[in-house]
């Protein structure tokens, strides 16, 4: 048996970011435990190697949820990154601090101290903004790249279709003028992915005291009179115990973190029983308030070249790169998403409530017999596309059954609630407005089924019922609030009822963020490193 200050479990968003700030006084022993490998591929250091990724168990868990009857009866597909970096080494790279309001709507709801101001001294804290220029604003480790210069041409039909309904448009979605069409920042660096793995985790492995160690999959934890004392892990099929001397810190993520808790017998306690586990604290609430953001895409094919051209043939992709190995710029370097922004589909709306995506590419997913290939179509084409903001259904993450290897049970719950069928058809008419403008219009030749154009309020909710898919943020299953009755861990993240324990991941937030929720994950870590160590005190 070893022993360590601190044990995190999971080596994603949030843990390679706590790994860094509890190593740094060099006083602590940290253990990371990730179940995935190390995540040395250059696919995932590719910005535009998303594609590969999104289907790869070698570092993805590629889950499932239940079927929904609400989607016209369809299991959503829901990848997780299984690998150091977590589901920030295979995501879209968009980097969104989220709206101020979403932190203030965090502390209303009983996340004492998390509003926006804590929020946003954070992400000061955390950053480095580069404008396209190299001019670089703060010292944060992480890099967050304008890359507003090597957008593809196609993108100005989208900021000039805005214009044209009289929407806003904003050169920096992050800033205090948040609203209307923007260029998506990413957050890499030197055209490479900067997830919190290189900017937080690889400078700490050079530390003696930081341990990482992949491919080993935390089974449970040990409670010795209410505290949380030791993590089993299996490795190399052997089973292993670590004991921590002060903490164990829980960033296994949302689909996991509930569980992980659920195994050790913290949890709905019938729900439990029923499996075999013995309760050892009975909190409904794990496993519960899930919320995500489910979107939908509309596909045209285009009048003009888009990023199709450029990427389908062969001499394009070696075009492409070339350039890429040459200057670290161009289409390889970027996001799948392009541009989009925070929009409000009623100008009198108190904040935006939806997010959209504009993006100069169409892709098929195909299945070759051996592996599924993301694959741009062989004609000029874009995606319109939107998330509504802020969901109000909640569904739930539970185990299902006592086998730390049972796939978990995931029910989203999605669309159970009339206000999310209101934001849809919001949603769906703000873009067929768009698209109706002389800007956009000029560049469809025609729309790929379905089409939106012609579409009634009730058939864009039938249309998304039956195609929208999750934008892959699941929040929510480990609820942080003061209240123990409604939450499962306290606002400076301990586990309500249980000592030595806390949950550090997207799994804590009260409610969603109205972008998507990597940055946010990263900087709840952050700063809640600060609170460990203030607490350690
Ligand atoms: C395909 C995709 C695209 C996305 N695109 C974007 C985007 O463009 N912008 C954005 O802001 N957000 C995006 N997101 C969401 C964002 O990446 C997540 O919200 C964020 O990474 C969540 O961080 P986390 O720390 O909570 O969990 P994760 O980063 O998922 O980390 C959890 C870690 O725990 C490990 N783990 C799990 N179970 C165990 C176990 N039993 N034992 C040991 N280790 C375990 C996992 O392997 C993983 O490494 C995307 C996500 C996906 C999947």
């Amino acid at each position: 048996m070893t022993d360590y200050d601190y044990i995190i479990i999971g080596a994603g968003s949030a843990g390679c970011v706590l790994a860094e700030r509890l190593s740094a006084s060099l006083r602590h022993r940290v253990l990371v435990l990730e179940a995935g490998g190390r995540g040395k591929s250059p696919w995932i250091s590719l910005p535009l190697g998303y594609g590969k990724s999104f289907h790869n168990p070698a570092v993805n868990w590629r889950y499932h949820t239940e079927a929904e009857e609400a989607l016209a009866g369809r299991k959503g597909y829901w990848p997780r990154g299984k690998v150091v970096g977590g589901s920030g080494a295979i995501n879209a790279l968009v980097y969104a601090r989220g709206l101020p309001q979403d932190f203030d709507d965090w502390a209303a709801a009983g996340a004492t101290g998390w509003n926006w101001t804590a929020a946003l001294e954070t992400y000061e804290a955390m950053e480095t903004q580069v404008a396209s220029d190299g001019s670089q604003r703060g010292t944060g480790p992480l890099h967050v790249q304008d890359v507003s210069d090597q957008i593809h041409p196609t993108n100005r039909h989208f900021f000039a279709a805005a214009q044209e309904l009289g929407l806003p448009a904003t050169d920096d979605i992050n800033g205090p003028k948040n609203e209307g069409a923007a260029v998506y920042q990413i957050n890499t660096s030197g055209g490479r992915r900067m997830h919190s793995a290189r900017a937080y985790l690889a400078p700490a492995l050079k530390r003696p005291n930081v341990t990482l160690l992949t491919g080993a999959l935390v089974e449970g934890l040990g409670v010795e009179s209410g505290r949380a004392t030791s993590v089993h892990v299996r490795h190399k099929g052997r089973l292993m115990q670590f004991r921590a001397g002060r903490e164990i810190i829980l960033s296994a993520g949302t689909v996991t973190s509930p569980r992980i808790l659920q195994l050790a017998g913290i949890g709905p306690a019938g729900m439990l029983k029923s499996h075999g586990i013995a309760p050892i604290l009975d909190n409904p609430n794990v496993g519960g308030n899930l919320q995500d953001h489910l979107g939908i895409n509309y596909y045209f094919r285009a009048t003009e070249p888009t990023l199709n051209n450029v990427l389908r043939p062969f001499h394009g992709k070696l075009r492409a790169a070339l350039q890429y190995a040459l200057t670290r710029r161009g289409p390889l370097s970027l996001s799948v998403n392009q541009c989009g922004g925070y929009f409000r589909s009623v100008s009198e709306m108190e904040q935006p409530d939806q997010q959209l995506y504009f993006n100069p590419v169409t892709y098929t997913t195909t299945s070759n017999g051996k592996r599924t290939v993301v694959q741009p179509d062989p004609f000029p084409g874009f995606i319109l596309g939107f998330q509504p903001s802020r969901p109000t259904s909640r569904g739930r993450i539970d185990i299902g059954d006592k086998d730390p290897e049972t796939p978990p049970l995931i029910r989203p719950n999605s669309l159970s609630t009339d206000e999310d069928h209101t934001q849809v058809v919001a949603g769906g008419m703000l873009c067929q407005q768009l698209i109706a403008t002389t800007a956009l219009g000029q560049l469809v030749e025609s729309a790929m089924d379905p089409d939106l154009r012609g579409m009634a309020p009730e058939e864009i909710l039938a249309d998304f019922r039956e195609r929208c898919g999750t934008v892959f943020h699941p929040v929510g299953t480990c609820r942080m609030g003061d209240d123990a009755a409604v939450s499962v861990v306290c606002p400076r993240l301990k586990v309500h009822g249980v000592a030595g324990l806390r949950v550090v991941d997207a799994s804590v937030f009260p409610n969603i963020t109205s972008g998507n929720t990597n940055a946010p994950t990263m900087m709840l870590a952050h700063r809640a490193a600060g609170l460990i160590l203030e607490d350690k005190s």
